[in-house]
């Protein structure tokens, strides 16, 4: 019993802690679900945030990724202006292996239960194909297919807030955002990077790649006139600007260590290793740090505009707000002499006060 109790703590103890609202908890033995929805915060509307499939090793684990993710979602929503809360899902199991109909069709009745209060989409894991068997028991889903109405593939829109993202640094560094003559290099040339390379190289940039998959990379080089280069050259080449495209927790102590970049703007989330030690690591080094939950943001932008029922006009005009928002980022960061990750995080926080001050008068 003591046991038991202990537990309900430290999961109480956990959310209060990062401030969730409420973690719901699935159990289905018919289908073999086990998922965790979080929901972190909605105090600007419903909590929207992927779902990840992923064979964690517990589920104290999947516990911790789900509400970091999620904790994430609330300021990536905020910052970026629009009238969505935080949250995400994780299922645990493998998802070549574990993934049926039934199992994801059982999820979307959870998400059903939460009426409204929790709206997902793709993650890791998890496909558009999984979205339609959620969409068959809930709306409360976006990134269906084009074909059944959803907002389709939200990378185009990533990279273009990617891009975005760059020449607002470029602007800080250097005073202007022309951003020929400049070098780039992009790590990892998946969706994301691959149309961000495009963009780079129609305004001359001089771009270098890297990649895993040695043949998409040699393809994509030869595509865009991109120069590939091995994973090992990465942190040590002369470039201005460092693209993170694929993994998270590049910029850690090892790197920084050796990098000559001017600015680090890419796509791929959780960039630095330890928010709390390599923000400010590169505030003193001089190397300028884009928030990648914001100018990566173009993703999610795709979702709520597949919610709202607002075009793809409307979804790039939203994505080229981040440049604004990137530049209003720099200006706190500078006059308040603070990270430019703790000065997201300032701005996001500080849009929800706001917004939860004028939601308590009628
Ligand atoms: N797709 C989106 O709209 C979106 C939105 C927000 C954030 N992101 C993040 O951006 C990143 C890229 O997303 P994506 O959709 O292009 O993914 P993707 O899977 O299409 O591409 C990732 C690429 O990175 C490569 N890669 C993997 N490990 C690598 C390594 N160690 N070194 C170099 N390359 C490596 C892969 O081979 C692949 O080509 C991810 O971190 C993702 O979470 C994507």
């Amino acid at each position: 019993m003591s046991g038991t109790s202990s537990i309900v703590t430290s999961v109480l103890d956990q959310l209060s802690a990062s401030g969730h609202k409420k973690v719901v908890f699935c159990n289905d033995p018919d289908t073999g679900l086990k998922a965790i929805i979080a929901i972190h915060d909605t105090t600007l509307g419903p909590a929207l945030g992927g779902t990840r499939m992923f064979n964690y090793s517990s589920e104290a684990e999947a516990l911790e990724d789900v509400l970091r993710l999620s904790k994430a979602m609330t300021y990536k929503s905020a910052i970026t202006g629009l009238n969505l809360g935080g949250g995400k899902a994780v299922i645990i199991g493998d998802s070549r292996k574990h993934k049926t109909e039934a199992l994801m069709r059982s999820y979307g009745r959870f998400i059903k239960n939460l009426n409204g209060e929790f709206i997902t989409a793709e993650d890791m894991g998890t496909t558009t194909r999984d979205m339609e068997y959620i969409r068959m028991e809930t709306e409360h889903v976006t990134g269906v297919p084009e074909s059944l109405g959803g907002a389709g593939n939200p990378a185009l829109y990533t990279a273009k807030g990617v891009f975005l993202g760059i020449k607002a640094s470029v602007k800080e560094v250097f005073g202007t955002d022309m951003l020929a003559g400049k070098s780039v290099v992009v790590q990892g040339i998946g969706n994301v990077g691959e149309h961000l390379v495009d963009l780079l190289r129609q305004e001359n940039v001089e771009v270098y790649i890297s990649d895993i998959n040695e043949e998409r990379l040699h393809e994509v080089a030869r595509k865009y006139k991109a120069k590939p280069i091995d994973a090992d050259k990465i942190f040590t080449i002369g470039a201005d600007i460092y693209s993170p495209c694929a993994l998270g927790a590049t910029v850690n102590d090892k790197t920084i260590k050796n990098m000559k970049f001017s600015i680090i703007a890419g796509s791929a989330n959780n960039q630095l290793a330890d928010e709390n030690v390599h923000g400010q690591l590169l505030l003193e080094k001089g190397i300028l740090y884009a928030p990648d939950y914001l100018i990566n943001a173009g993703g999610i932008i795709n979702c709520y505009s597949e919610l709202t029922g607002f075009g793809k006009k409307r979804t790039m005009q939203l994505t080229e707000h981040i440049y604004d928002a990137t530049r209003e980022v720099f200006k706190l960061s500078k006059s308040e002499k603070i990270p430019t990750n703790l000065a997201a995080a300032r701005i996001a926080e500080k849009r929800i006060s706001d917004i939860k001050k004028i939601k308590s008068s009628y």
